[in-house]
């Protein structure tokens, strides 16, 4: 198990990442989720002992990394962001290099052997690590990772920069490797985090302000329900026979390609306002066009946790023209969450 107790780091005056706390269990596969300077890799780092903590505690099955570092990275196999390979070394020299490192007991042979099996890179063996495309270079950082055989997998964002097949390869890799070890995975790429993982931790700011799965992240936001519609008429008037509604939080609206039509936007908390759209428009004599239920999503659920107010209505795919005030009350009780 792994524990992470009131941890915080400060690059001088730069708090980087702020009292988190989190415990990941033998076999979960959490994804690390967070905006570009969230504090990802520097937990990450702290994890693995690459940079110690300004305060708080890290221990894996009981051992603190600070006190017993030999016996925490023993445990664990990471893959940074950028994993440091010496490009000048064939693929099999690296393998070597790093079981010599971590001072590995198992056959040195049949081990590595497995190894390239296992992350498929056996046919690029012999090759020198410059020469090899950016996928296989993943691939044999993954192979260093797994020299050991760690129980805990940490992977800084281990398909960057990775074309869609290469991305494909890797996320099936992973989840493999997931089948018989704790994963921590940090990512931008949501769908990867939705199919590799069963946790999902958010980090904003250096707070961890979400930590659930993600079907119960995307659930907790089942009642912020979304309707977009399009209508024909006068935008003002549409939009206060839409706000007249009973449930109706707020609504905006935004210009569409064909001039008399105008996109709205409506929040609500109620279902029953998308049966009764359709009527109240009718009865005011205003022809309905279009009207779609969004329903949340894993980028709803990041993006709410993620994004200040104002970034949060500019994501919208349209022009605003409503200052949305609602929305600020909306943030605050979002990071009470
Ligand atoms: N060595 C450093 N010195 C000073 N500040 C740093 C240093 N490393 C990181 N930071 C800052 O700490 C914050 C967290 O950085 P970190 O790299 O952990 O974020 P991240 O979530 O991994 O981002 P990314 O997704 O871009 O890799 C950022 O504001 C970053 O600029």
């Amino acid at each position: 198990m792994l524990e992470v107790l009131e941890v915080t780091k400060q690059y001088g005056r730069k708090v980087a990442v702020d009292h988190i706390s989190f415990t990941v269990n033998q076999g979960e596969v959490v994804g690390f989720l967070g905006t570009n300077g969230a504090g990802k890799s520097t937990t990450m780092n702290m994890i693995t002992g690459y940079l110690s903590c300004t305060e708080g505690k890290i221990t894996v099955n009981g051992h603190d990394i600070l006190h017993e570092p030999e016996k925490v990275k023993k445990q664990i196999g990471y893959l940074p962001e950028i994993p440091p390979l010496y490009q000048d070394l064939t693929v099999w020299e690296s393998l070597n290099f790093t079981y010599d490192l971590k001072k590995v007991k198992v056959n040195k042979k049949a081990h590595l052997e497995e190894i390239c099996e296992l992350v498929q890179i056996k046919e690029v063996k012999n090759k020198l690590i410059q020469n090899l495309s950016k996928g296989y270079k993943q691939r044999v950082g993954l192979a260093n990772a797994l020299i050991g055989n760690p129980p805990i997998l940490i992977l800084d964002e281990p398909t960057v920069g990775l074309d869609p097949k290469q991305i494909i390869e890797i996320r099936k890799l992973i989840s493999d490797l997931a089948k018989t070890r704790t994963v921590i995975l940090s990512s931008h790429i949501l769908q990867e985090i939705e199919a590799v993982c069963d946790r999902i931790i958010i980090i904003n700011q250096g707070k961890i302000v979400a930590d659930d799965t993600p079907g119960h992240l995307v659930q907790m936001r089942q009642n912020e329900r979304r309707l977009t519609l399009q209508a024909l008429g006068e935008a003002e008037k549409i939009k206060d026979v839409l706000a007249s509604m009973e449930g109706v939080d707020h609504v905006s609206y935004a210009k569409t390609e064909d001039e008399d039509i105008y996109e709205y936007y409506i929040q609500t908390e109620e279902d029953a306002v998308r049966r009764k759209v359709s009527g109240i428009l009718a009865e005011a004599h205003i022809p309905l066009l279009e009207l779609h239920h969004n329903k949340p999503t894993l980028e709803d659920v990041f993006m709410y946790y993620t994004t200040p107010t104002y970034e949060k209505l500019e994501e919208i795919d349209f022009e605003i023209i409503e200052d949305d005030e609602e929305y600020v009350g909306g943030r605050e009780d979002a990071s009470n969450l």
